[in-house]
């Protein structure tokens, strides 16, 4: 007689792969709508007579409740309790209000011109509310997709699955950057683009629905011994995240990190017109080719990861990379756009090795009943550095690095420095996290695929 073995439906490359597809296509449209209003930001101006404080304000925004009322921490908690289902459908949920909220502020609806709330105009504390419930929405969503990734790759090609979401989801960021002001000047209305995410939102939302059955079905395929291995999660749990010092090494990397590359971003076009004299009509175009390159490089080097292990050594070679690039940026040399946009594609290599090693290496050091709430801290952490960042390098800048005369307006050494900074200090937490994980073995080294 032959003996019938219970396949699990992750089991099947068909199943797991559109999954995967399902899942990023709704993070793609969240992106689409945290980056919308960057390139909007001079039509804000001259349309609704935004300042640039305004547009701070409400950039800012996107933090306030993750970081201030500990909603992401509470979102990851919830995760881990009611499962990612129930969470990813009222994360996406959240992202649709926040979406809608958005939209009638900057909308011709808005009725509430002249008055004053919390010492903001009106319309953008109506808009930087919808921004903040938008960003709890998409933050969650993005912890949910990561634990889902976890739940159908773990074992399998797990780096490679995070490496494609992320891609994907930058194929939002890129989309709001090069549709947002075409779309709003073809229908002159600047709320034009917003209304075009709501509408991808409630696609994204339908993606998470048709998710939703296949996690069914994913669940119905585990056997007995699979579902008594799953531990339920307690809040003591955190207990054990938060005294795990491999988990805090993975942290502060996180923050360190990504503080020397998104907020970067928000000022390299700037940095292109004052250091390297780039008509500004161009100068977005040299830091648009850093999301572009992750789109192949971050699967290349997740699928390296997979296959041949070395996790904790591309998390320092992506470091070392960002030292050298801001090193570059700051120093007196070569002050042209071709060398600009040479040491922008390495940055691209280095934002492209360290996430594609970093967030595949949680689930080695986190059992997987607590990732959520792991993933949540971490994102925490992070967001700090998303909402200071920013505000230290203006605040620098306006304070050390003005220029006078007919020249540039602004010298960013100091700013450049101060990445930099950033860089040394993430490649220090990255050799004490290789050096942990020897001690601890965690894995980080090792390919994996089993
Ligand atoms: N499975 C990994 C998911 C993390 C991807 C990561 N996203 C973040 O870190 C978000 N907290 C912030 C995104 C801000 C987008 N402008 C990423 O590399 O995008």
């Amino acid at each position: 007689m032959t003996e019938k073995i219970q396949k699990k439906l992750s089991d099947s490359k068909g199943a797991r792969w559109a999954a995967l597809a399902v899942v990023a296509f709704t993070m793609l449209c969240g992106y689409f709508l945290t980056d919308v209003m960057s390139p909007l930001k001079p039509m804000l101006e001259s349309e609704l007579l935004w300042s640039s404080t305004d547009y701070g304000i409400f950039t800012s925004a996107y933090g306030w409740f993750n970081v201030f009322l500990l909603m992401l921490i509470f979102g990851g908690m919830i995760l881990d309790k009611m499962g990612v289902r129930f969470t990813g459908f009222n994360a996406c949920l959240l992202m649709l209000v926040g979406c809608g909220i958005k939209y009638y502020a900057i909308s011709d609806y808005f009725a509430m011109d002249g008055l004053i709330i919390l010492g903001m105009k009106a319309q953008v504390a109506i808009a930087a509310f919808g921004y903040a419930i938008f960003g709890v929405g998409v933050e969650i969503a993005g912890i949910t997709v990561s634990k889902i990734i976890v739940k159908w790759f773990k074992g399998k090609e797990l780096a490679l699955a995070m490496g494609l979401e992320m891609a994907t989801a930058r194929i939002g960021t890129m989309l709001a950057m090069s549709v947002s002001v075409p779309f709003a000047k073809y229908f002159n209305s600047v709320s034009a683009p917003i209304l075009l995410c709501f509408i991808m939102l409630c696609i994204g939302l339908i993606a998470f629905i048709v998710y939703i059955f296949m996690d069914r079905k994913l669940d119905a395929s585990l056997t007995d011994a699979d579902k008594d291995a799953e531990e339920p999660f307690r809040v003591k749990d955190i207990f054990l995240i938060i005294t795990n010092k491999g988990f805090w090494l993975i942290a502060l990397l996180c923050v360190l990190f990504y503080s020397a590359v998104f907020p970067f971003l928000k000022y390299a076009t700037d940095l292109m017109v004052n250091k390297y004299a780039v008509d500004p009509e161009l100068a977005g175009i040299i830091p648009s080719l850093l999301p572009l390159g992750t789109l192949f490089l971050t699967p290349f080097f997740g699928n390296l990861y997979d296959r041949k292990g070395k996790g904790a050594t591309i998390m320092i070679i992506g470091a070392c990379m960002l030292i050298g690039v801001h090193l570059l940026f700051a120093l007196p040399l070569l002050n042209q756009w071709w060398f600009a946009t040479i040491i922008m594609i390495i940055l691209g290599v280095a934002f492209s090795l360290v996430p594609s090693a970093m967030w595949p290496s949680v689930p080695k050091i986190i059992p997987e009943n607590q990732l959520g709430t792991a993933y949540a801290l971490i994102f925490w952490v992070q967001n700090w550095g998303l909402m200071g960042v920013p505000a230290l390098i203006g605040w620098v800048l306006d304070r050390y690095c003005k220029l006078e005369g007919d020249g540039p307006a602004y010298d960013y050494t100091l700013p450049m420095i101060i990445f930099t900074g950033f860089g040394v200090l993430a490649l220090v937490v990255a050799l004490m996290l290789k050096a942990e994980d020897k001690k601890k073995g965690y894995g980080l080294e090792k390919p994996n695929i089993k």
